[in-house]
């Protein structure tokens, strides 16, 4: 780590939004998917006969065990199921292991990083699972992710209605109003991210009014505002382009859903304007946090608008398909993105992925987790510049898409964070407020 980063958010800070997460929101994630495993009781039995039931009683003795560790403070133990990256994450406790002086024993829950202890509670479901056969494919998020997704019908048609009204008309926009059109599906797929079902402890956060509407009233909620950086980088790569170059802008994806479609509708849109020509998203290759996106979930929910009896919807659906087909969507998996590092150090533990993110023009980190690992999750002044807080993480011009749902927050102007406490304690936890963050070749 640079010199000079500040201490970790963790749950030693009694009262924090760190503290009753891990107390409280995470407790009640892991009653949930224990609950969700009983209610699939009969259908392992049906699909797996004994060996099912057998199976669903394992997991969810382990996962009741890991809520007592969590729930009494114990030390964070290794993972013992053989995996794609146990070794990485042992490699990972150890290093926490090495951070903490003898006296004060070992990496525990109320002790250590949250970002940390966050991200190993959500692999430690995954090991519960894998050790669980016959159901070790079982998504215990599955259920609430495709909730979400039905729950927002009526909005995620307007979205897909508006994005095929564009379509036929963007050949007649002069760039202001490609600017205009541009600006508001980025508004839209920042609020999106306020469907997020970890921060609401797995309680259902569909999306129930029409986003489209709200956008102009959402503006005084932007706390940072670099859209203007994301068109000029855009729009200049589209006026230089030789004819057959690539733009490629990347999306490191948050949850699925409805967010989710707000992302595949910016993408559209991105190849339809030629602003870009080549579309990459970035997935979670387990669970994560809920409502984090996997290739599952990628895949389902494009096959659940292609069957949409709204026509436009079923048309988004068939074109994204197609976007996919062709090449112009590629969907990549890598491991990193569900390991608990913060980004400044992927260039060291997963050079290949930083090698690939090094060819995109634009990457779009979307959510609050993607902002936490950008920065680190730490104790940052709200004023001292992104650029800092990246410590190095430059694989490309790069911009968060995110609302705050955690106390990390930099880049601000002097006063602002004094004033948005001043008015709400809470401005930085609710998902109220929103940013987009750049930080390019300046
Ligand atoms: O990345 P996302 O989906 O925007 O939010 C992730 C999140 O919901 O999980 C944690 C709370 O449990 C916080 O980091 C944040 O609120
Ligand atoms: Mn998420």
């Amino acid at each position: 780590m640079m010199a000079g980063s500040p201490a970790s958010l963790s749950g030693q800070d009694v009262g924090s939004f760190a503290y009753l997460t891990i107390k409280d929101r995470i407790p009640q994630i892991l009653t949930k998917a224990i609950d969700t495993l009983h209610r699939h009781k009969n259908e392992f039995f049906e699909k797996h006969g004994e060996k099912g039931t057998e199976a669903e009683k394992k997991a969810i003795s382990l996962l009741s065990k890991l809520r007592n560790e969590l729930q009494t403070d114990k030390p964070i133990i290794r993972f013992v199921e053989k995996f794609v990256d146990t070794d990485i994450w042992n490699q990972y406790l150890e290093y926490q292991q090495s951070l903490i002086n003898e006296n004060d024993g070992k990496p525990r829950w109320f002790y250590s990083p949250w970002l940390f202890v966050e991200c190993y509670m959500y692999r430690r479901i995954h090991e519960a699972i894998i050790q669980s056969p016959p159901i070790d494919d079982f998504d215990v998020f599955k259920e609430s992710k495709e909730q979400n997704f039905f729950e927002s019908q009526e909005s995620l048609i307007a979205l897909c209605t508006h994005l095929q009204e564009l379509r036929t008309t963007i050949e007649d926009l002069d760039e202001n109003q490609l600017k205009d059109e541009f600006f508001k599906l980025l508004q839209i797929s920042l609020w999106g991210n306020k469907c997020d079902l970890s921060l609401s402890g797995g309680e259902t956060s569909s999306q129930r009014t029409n986003i489209i509407n709200s956008v102009e009233e959402l503006k005084p909620f932007i706390l940072v505002n670099d859209m203007e950086h994301l068109w000029s980088l855009l729009n200049n790569c589209k006026k230089t382009r030789e004819k057959a170059s690539v733009t490629r802008v990347d999306v490191v994806l948050d949850n699925s859903g409805f967010e989710l479609v707000t992302d595949l509708v910016l993408a559209d849109f991105l190849l339809c304007s030629q602003l870009a020509t080549e579309i990459r998203f970035y997935g979670k290759t387990i669970p994560w946090f809920v409502s984090d996106t996997t290739v599952h979930d990628f895949n389902w929910l494009i096959e659940q608008m292609k069957g949409s009896n709204h026509k436009w919807m079923s048309k988004c659906g068939a074109d994204w398909e197609n976007s996919i087909k062709m090449g112009r969507w590629v969907y990549h998996d890598h491991i990193f993105w569900t390991l608990p590092h913060e980004f400044c150090v992927m260039s060291q533990v997963a050079p290949d992925l930083y090698a690939e993110l090094q060819k995109a023009h634009l990457i779009l980190f979307k959510g609050d987790l993607n902002y936490r690992k950008l920065t680190g999750d730490r104790k940052w002044a709200c004023t001292i510049p992104f650029r800092q807080a990246l410590r190095g993480f430059h694989p490309a011009p790069l911009c968060s898409v995110r609302t705050l749902k955690a106390e990390v927050q930099v880049g601000l102007q002097p006063g602002q964070a004094e004033q948005l406490a001043a008015s709400e304690p809470n401005w930085m936890t609710t998902g109220k407020y929103g940013i987009f963050q750049f930080d390019g070749p300046l």
